[in-house]
């Protein structure tokens, strides 16, 4: 009886000590799990390029909402993939950033590493931290990281003006669409709207700014298609009492005032002029940077006054906006007139950007 007993009392211990063992191994198990899972869910959170900095979002109407908070929008940007890419320029990509199904921004990530790059992330935070105006796009925020920087836009529904008059949406009805919604009102609309934001940057911002890269694709459009300047990447600010601001050559190849490639100085005249090839190109519906005018050996603006000056002025004209527009001839030849002021080759001889948007505004008041 004592041996049965002694064995029953042995075989118990085994199988405690198997069920300890196999009990731990489970913990074990278990622990490590966990330990995995947190890894794995602070890699999707947590890029390392990205510790130690902190995202700044300005006070406005839409940062009032609860939902945008800079945790939310940093936890958000990390999700950005290339099916959110809205667009790239030859210093950043440009992202589509939902928060919620109602409020959406723009955030444009500028990759670091050189001095030029960093350059044009701290200017567009000098010249545009302050303005609110309802032609230019608002800043609502920035990131600064050691690999690069984010700039948070508001989002432009339309796209630019580049995008709509030369690249329409492929597919039948949103080309449909494209095309009647750039008829001769919307377009006379954007040239006043875009007028009048260069027109505040050149005359009511202390210091005053000269933008230097006007051009199609920098001019994006509201859900209203009211437009709004944007992209202040190249921006100088200038004192009050300047006429001008000596820097390096810089901006888009077509828009580009002659004057700039002898005396390498920034003016608001510079601004003009650009704008000028801007309303050419609404006018025209042909692109400055056309492949065309360069195997021509010519440029869209001497194009379009060689043939004016040829009388053949209805040649130039966008043939989509001939027949639906007859009526509107006088406004259309209105802003041929406005467009040749600001190309003038003498910045002296130019209108200024104020002036600019008084004759705009004549040729449907007057
Ligand atoms: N706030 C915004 N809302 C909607 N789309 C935008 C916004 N900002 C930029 N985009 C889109 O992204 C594109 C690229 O913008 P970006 O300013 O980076 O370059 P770009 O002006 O085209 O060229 P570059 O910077 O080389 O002069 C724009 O043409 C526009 O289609």
């Amino acid at each position: 009886m004592g041996g049965v007993h002694q064995i029953n009392t042995i075989a118990l211990y085994i199988t405690i000590c198997c069920l300890a063992f196999i009990l731990s191994k489970i913990t074990i198990a278990v622990l490590l799990y966990k330990r995995w899972r947190n890894k794995q869910h602070h890699s999707v959170h947590q890029d390392p390029h990205l510790a130690g900095g902190k995202v700044v979002m300005f006070k406005s109407g839409t940062m009032q909402s609860p939902e945008v908070t800079p945790q939310v929008v940093l936890k958000k940007t990390m999700k950005l993939t290339n099916k959110d890419m809205i667009g790239s320029g030859g210093y950043g990509t440009v992202y589509k950033l939902s928060i919620t199904e109602s409020i959406s921004f723009a955030v444009k990530r500028l990759s670091r590493g050189s001095p030029d790059r960093d350059r044009t992330f701290e200017r567009e935070l000098e010249a545009m931290g302050d303005i609110k105006h309802r032609n230019i796009v608002t800043l609502h925020g920035y990131y600064s990281a050691s690999h690069y920087n984010l700039l948070i836009y508001e989002l432009m529904p339309n796209g630019s003006l580049d995008g709509l008059l030369h690249h329409p949406k492929e597919g039948g009805e949103e080309e449909e669409l494209q095309r009647v919604v750039l008829d001769w009102d919307s377009r006379y609309r954007i040239a006043v709207g875009a007028a009048r934001g260069i027109s505040y940057l050149h005359h009511d911002c202390i210091p005053h700014i000269i933008h230097r890269d006007i051009k199609s694709s920098n001019i994006l459009l509201d859900q209203n298609m009211e437009a709004r300047v944007s992209d202040f990447g190249l921006a100088t600010l200038m004192e009050p009492d300047k006429t001008h601001v000596s820097t390096f050559v810089a901006g888009t190849f077509g828009y580009l005032p002659p004057e700039y490639f002898d005396t390498g100085k920034a003016t608001a005249k510079g601004d003009v002029y650009s704008f000028g090839v801007v309303l050419l190109e609404l006018l025209t519906g042909r692109k400055p940077t056309d492949e065309a005018f360069y195997e021509e050996g010519t440029r869209l603006v001497t194009w379009v006054k060689g043939v004016v000056e040829d009388k053949r002025g209805e040649y130039v004209i966008d043939s989509s906006l001939k027949c639906s527009s007859c009526h509107n001839m006088d406004e259309i030849n209105g802003m041929f007139e406005v467009a040749f002021a600001c190309l003038e080759p003498d910045p002296f001889n130019r209108p200024t950007m104020a002036e600019v948007v008084k004759m705009l505004e004549l040729l449907r008041c007057g």
